[in-house]
């Protein structure tokens, strides 16, 4: 994947997180995975679970810090919170793993959804197919940002299917919901960051939800933060929102979400 042409915020991240993959790579071929990925049972099906018919699906995140917001929580249990979002009637989880920005880890991911029963998103930037192989072995969905990958995402798509793993698949304006759609996504993700200058603002999904043909699922990412919000994405009858740091930042991130949703 070259990443010349990505706007300034992402570059720096997709261009550490591909050092990463090289080296990762010398430890573990690619087949390697495949035949670990061979004797895998199937995954818990991401997709299914946040496009199940029924009240808007929260898919809730754990993420610790951020480039746009600094460290977020510094004590988090991840498994806790993990438990804490299934028990408040999370349909999934969404958990960052990219290390330097983020501070993410794969162990946390792994040990947090050994913990639960409800499907788990490996949150990362993925710039190399190598990683979806990886993603594969822990947990249940990918994400996909076409910001990123343009065009080759419907190639990621293929093989993150290939591989019998779900994929949310990342757009925040026109152009790359077109590239969305054609690639053959049944899942996708408006994100209301915009992630070139991190402005937040909801209307980006309000404006591109009827760009999205039914039987596609739709997913609103980022910026929620009060009930009031959660009225506004069930109206354009979104699927589900993905909700992370106003859950992180609460003092019960569990409560925050009971709370969010009238429960
Ligand atoms: O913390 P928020 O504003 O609730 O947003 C969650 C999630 O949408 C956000 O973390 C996110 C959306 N797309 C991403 C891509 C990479 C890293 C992070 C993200």
């Amino acid at each position: 994947m070259t990443t010349t042409t990505l706007p300034n915020r992402l570059k720096p991240i997709c261009d550490r997180r591909a050092e990463d993959v090289a080296a990762a790579k010398a430890k573990r071929s690619l087949a390697e995975l495949e035949r670990a990925i061979a004797t895998l049972p199937p995954t818990r099906g991401f997709t299914r679970a946040v496009t199940a018919p029924g009240d808007l699906r929260v898919i809730a995140e754990i993420k610790r810090a951020s480039p746009s917001a600094g460290t977020i929580r510094a004590d988090s249990d991840p498994v806790a919170i993990a438990k804490s979002y299934e028990a408040a009637g999370a349909s999934a989880l969404s958990i960052l793993t990219e290390p330097h920005w983020f501070h993410g880890k794969d162990e946390e991911l792994q040990a947090a959804r050994a913990q639960v029963s409800i499907p788990v998103l490996r949150k990362d930037f993925v710039v190399d197919p190598w990683q979806l192989a990886e993603t594969r072995l822990i947990a249940d969905a990918c994400l996909l940002i076409v910001a990123v990958l343009g065009e080759a995402t419907a190639d990621y798509l293929a093989q993150a299917r290939a591989y019998g793993l779900d994929a949310l698949v990342e757009v925040h304006d026109d152009a790359e919901m077109a590239i969305a759609l054609k690639s053959g996504a049944d899942l996708i993700g408006v994100n209301n960051r915009d992630l070139t200058t991190f402005i937040i603002d909801l209307k980006n999904a309000e404006r591109l939800r009827p760009m999205v043909p039914p039987g596609t699922g739709f997913v609103a990412e980022s910026g929620l933060e009060t009930p009031e919000d959660f009225a506004r994405m069930r109206a354009i009858d979104a699927q589900a929102v993905l909700i992370g740091s106003a859950l992180m930042r609460a003092p019960e991130p569990g409560a925050q979400l009971r709370y969010l949703l009238g429960r």
